[in-house]
């Protein structure tokens, strides 16, 4: 997209939390509620279960809003995320995600459930308030498109086009920033077909069923709502693009009991996820880098955080005990999102637009159909006039056949037309009275959420000042009030030195942690490296290693080596001058039935054997033991033992003997016995030998 004007103030990601109700499992597991909500000040109060000293008992973060498992969905929707879609469709770019550890209510907050009244999440009303707010706008035109994709262990796949199933790609220019190519685009004529799309689109994400959470998404989904709108003549073009974002959630394989696909996807989930946090982390400290290429979730994200959007991320948190860690470590990471600041930029004026492309054709279309009437108006008038008897018949039917095919073009022209006029909806479909009072509701609407969020602001503020103006007021009426103060003033600082103290000690045991955790896959990874090497080097030989590290290239949107497929496309074997292989049969054969003569059976001759176990030659014996064992006496007993009697006359046998017992190989000897009997009984039997 071709930006001409671009607005840019820098805003702050707004992050709020969300905390759902105990759930019965963890009721049954008689887990207690560890989280203090105070919504009027956007802090959260966590207590620690494991806690040894008053500075470990709680922990207090401050929001941009929360909210307790009290809340309702509507509320949630008209004081944070109502504001944010109205922007959109001023022009802007919006983002919400919802973040957390698995089981939260991730899916819940952002799709909603059907199990109560108004359970609708932010999706659905997200569709609700664009179309209201289409359908009471006069004089716009207005194309609207929604994709929806899922990165599903690190793959990117189109969830309105399963069909395809291939793993799509992620691309970067400088216009679209970055984007998946051949994602599907549906056009949207109104909600339903929203709708329709997003059903679609949750039928075919992946989900599955764990410990944590019977419906455990397993992969990251996001939809994407783009509304391209033009204003009258002025071909003056504003797009808003809103991306609604459902991250998988955060496991730890003790708790989630993953084994399998299972783990295997929950690795790819926390991967992502840390690559996340690393990219919030390194945004909030104003790195110079900014890892966004670690994972394909933060480079779809790189708009979203620390780019031009308006962006709102929700953290959601489980009330148990038994969530204490998680819910720290969630709290933690959103508290760093809250100084992301991003650069909004109004879409407004934009050249090369869907919308554009679609009002071009429909006004070059009409022009046609236009000309092609008054061809046929032309020429029928003319044979009206002209129309005489002298005029040949033929002349009349080819004017005729002219006519009626000048009609046919025009009544395709103006399906087409149809069909491309029917893609763009007229805003301002309502009657002129029910608009004022949706408009005037929805104005209401918006006004008290920026009240709401101003309270918020200014409670924050006041505690802030209330802190440093509070020993400024204080008059003290004798030296032991002021000494009191003093002392209650000092015991504030160290409890509050303390807990600054406690939260950097739990942040370096994190930090530990997750170095940890970093070195551990650093091994593995390396470890499979090693074992690739050894391959390579054992098997493949170093003029074709070299050839294929000419033919290899670093594709930078894919962030990995591809491999030149030009240079490995198979040859078709060519037998006997026919493309196909063809047997000596066939041509022996079948010469003139050219049913056989391609028929495609390879000519194979066997590899005979060398030799054959008939012709094992069996180790040499001694002359010695030959001769004496040609004097020993061998029988079968019963229990098919040979029995050995050794003939002591022989002098030769006795010095072998002798020899061989001296040496301490009697053994041996005895068994090359066993074998020469049991050569002699082979010779006897006449069985093949093998
Ligand atoms: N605010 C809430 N009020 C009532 N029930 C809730 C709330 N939030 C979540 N739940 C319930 O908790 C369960 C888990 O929620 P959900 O599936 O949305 O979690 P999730 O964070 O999306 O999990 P995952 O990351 O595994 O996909 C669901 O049964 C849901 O109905």
């Amino acid at each position: 997209m071709d930006k001409t004007i671009s607005v840019s103030t820098n805003e702050a990601v707004q992050v709020i939390v969300r905390c759902r109700p105990l759930s019965q499992k963890e009721v049954l597991a008689e887990n207690k509620n560890i989280i203090t909500t105070f919504p009027n000040r956007g802090v959260i109060e966590v207590q620690n279960p494991r806690a040894r000293t008053e500075n470990e008992k709680t922990k207090l973060f401050t929001f941009d809003a929360v909210y307790d498992w009290n809340s309702s969905q509507q509320t949630l929707y008209d004081e944070t995320v109502r504001p944010l879609v109205s922007s959109v469709l001023e022009g802007y770019n919006g983002c919400v995600f919802a973040y957390g550890q698995t089981g939260t209510g991730k899916t819940f907050t952002m799709e909603g459930t059907k199990e109560f009244k108004d359970g609708e999440g932010i999706i659905p009303r997200a569709f609700e308030q664009i179309w209201a707010h289409i359908n009471r706008t006069t004089g716009v035109e207005f194309l609207v498109t929604v994709r929806y994709l899922e990165i599903y262990m690190e793959e990117i796949r189109d969830l309105l086009k399963m069909k395809h199933m291939k793993a799509l790609e992620l691309r970067e220019d400088n216009g679209q920033g970055v984007y998946v190519t051949h994602l599907h685009s549906q056009t949207c004529k109104n909600e339903a077909d929203m709708f329709k799309a997003m059903r679609i689109g949750n039928h075919n994400r992946t989900t599955a069923s764990t410990n944590m959470n019977e419906h455990s998404s397993r992969s990251h989904a996001i939809f994407q709502i783009v509304i391209e709108m033009a204003e009258g003549k002025s071909k003056s073009v504003k797009v808003g693009k809103l991306n609604l974002i459902d991250l998988a959630g955060s496991e730890r394989q003790s708790k989630t009991g993953a084994t399998g696909d299972r783990l295997k996807e929950a690795t790819k989930i926390n991967k992502a996820l840390s690559s996340l946090g690393n990219v919030i982390y390194a945004l909030a400290e104003n790195s110079a880098h900014i890892p966004y290429r670690d994972s394909k979730l933060t480079r779809l994200l790189q708009d979203s955080l620390g780019g031009n959007s308006k962006t709102i991320m929700i953290a959601n948190i489980g009330p148990a005990t038994v969530n204490y860690d998680e819910t720290i470590v969630t709290l933690r990471y959103a508290y760093r999102a809250k100084s992301i600041k991003n650069q909004p930029i109004k879409n407004e004026d934009i050249k090369n637009t869907k919308l554009l492309e679609l009002q071009q054709e429909i006004e070059r279309l009409k022009k046609l159909i236009d000309e092609k009437n008054k061809g046929i108006e032309l020429t029928g008038q003319i044979e009206y006039e002209v129309s005489s008897e002298d005029e040949d018949e033929c002349e009349k039917e080819e004017k005729v056949k002219k006519l009626e095919l000048g009609k046919v073009e025009v009544s395709e022209l103006s399906k087409q037309l149809k069909s491309l006029e029917n893609q763009m909806v007229h805003g301002g479909n309502l009657v002129d009275s029910v608009k004022e009072n949706e408009l005037k509701i929805e104005h209401q609407k918006l006004e008290i959420a920026a009240r709401k969020k101003r309270e918020i602001e200014i409670q924050q503020k006041i505690e802030a000042e209330e802190e440093n103006c509070f020993e400024l007021k204080q008059v003290f009426a004798s030296l032991q009030q002021e000494v009191d103060f003093k002392r209650d003033k000092l015991k504030r600082l160290h409890a509050k030195l303390q807990s600054v103290k406690q939260e950097i000690k739990d942040s370096h045991e994190e930090y530990v942690k997750s170095r940890k955790e970093i070195e551990e896959s650093n091994d593995a990874a390396s470890l499979q490296l090693r074992k690739r090497f050894l391959i390579i080097d054992n098997f493949v030989p170093t003029e074709e290693r070299t050839r294929l590290l000419n033919l290899a290239n670093f594709d930078d949107n894919q962030d990995n080596w591809i491999l030149n497929k030009e240079h490995f496309k198979l040859v078709r074997p060519i037998a006997h001058n026919y493309r196909r292989p063809i047997s000596d049969f066939a041509i022996q054969h079948c010469q003139n039935n050219s049913k056989y003569r391609v028929e495609n059976v390879l000519d194979l001759k066997l590899d005979m054997p060398l030799r054959t176990t008939q012709e094992y030659v069996y180790p040499a014996i001694c002359p010695q033991i030959k001769a004496f064992v040609s004097n020993v006496i061998t029988q079968e007993s019963q229990n098919n033992h040979i029995v050995v009697k050794l003939p002591s006359h022989s002098i030769g046998m006795k010095s072998a003997t002798s020899k061989l017992e001296k040496e301490g190989k009697y053994k041996q000897a005895i068994r090359n016995i066993v074998e020469v009997h049991n050569q002699k009984s082979r010779q006897k039997s006449s069985r093949p030998v093998f």
